[in-house]
């Protein structure tokens, strides 16, 4: 039996890796073997591919460059993790997934859906979650939980500025309500243990 690829998305701070961890732990108490992965990153490829998305100056790549790098860590991150996991009736808890590269390079930064799945095309054959689940929160709680986490040291890409997010969250938005067949949007708003219990329902 094939298992379930669920990922977490929204922007930064909203709780995704947190929530990860929660859903994991919740879906293995349901008797499920889960495997809890995150991009850019998840396999060995991908997460040397992470180091040089998020380390660095701010101008260290251009958008096309970054889209590529995105592409190339998810193309790996989908080989050599998620299908093998898939293929042993395993479930697989992503945090992030193709609908940030959707939201940050597709629509932040202006290059556009088409060549942001065109790339998916060639790297990962249009492979898709079975359900996403985008966590929303408002603009100001999210940053102070990230400021929180973060302090000065926030990564190349989450330092950007507040407009610059402000589109991310707007694309994100567009993406959900453009396909409710994959996305369920789930308020992120509220202690770990509240968000888990809707994350759970709207799973199931
Ligand atoms: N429900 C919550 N209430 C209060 N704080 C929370 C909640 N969930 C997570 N946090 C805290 O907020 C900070 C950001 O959470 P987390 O790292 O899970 O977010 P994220 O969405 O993965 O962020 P990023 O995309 O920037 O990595 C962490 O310090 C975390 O402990
Ligand atoms: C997968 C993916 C990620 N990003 C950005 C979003 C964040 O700023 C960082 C990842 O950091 P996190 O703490 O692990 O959330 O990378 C992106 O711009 N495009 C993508 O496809």
């Amino acid at each position: 039996m094939s298992g379930r690829f669920i990922t977490l998305e929204g922007g930064e701070g909203v709780g995704k890796s947190t929530q990860a961890r929660r859903l994991a732990e919740a879906l293995r108490a349901q008797g499920h073997e889960v495997v809890e992965t995150r991009e850019p990153g998840g396999s060995p490829g991908a997460e040397a591919i992470r180091a040089l998305l998020l380390e660095g100056g701010a101008d260290r790549w251009g958008p096309g460059a970054e889209a590529l790098l995105f592409a190339a860590a998810r193309a790996d991150h989908v080989e050599k993790t998620i299908r093998p996991a898939l293929a042993a009736g395993k479930w697989v808890v992503c945090d992030r997934f193709l609908d940030s590269s959707l939201a940050y390079q597709g629509g932040a930064d202006g290059l556009g859906q088409e060549a942001i799945r065109a790339l998916h095309n060639v790297g990962s054959n249009g492979f898709l979650p079975d359900r996403t689940l985008l966590l929303t929160l408002p603009a100001d709680q999210a940053a102070v939980r990230a400021a929180k986490r973060d302090g000065d040291g926030a990564d190349r890409i989450g330092a950007r500025d507040a407009a610059y997010h402000a589109r991310v969250a707007q694309a994100f938005r567009a993406l959900a309500e453009a396909d409710p067949g994959r996305f369920r949007i789930v308020d992120a708003s509220g202690d770990a243990e509240s968000v888990t219990a809707r994350l759970l329902a709207a799973l199931a």
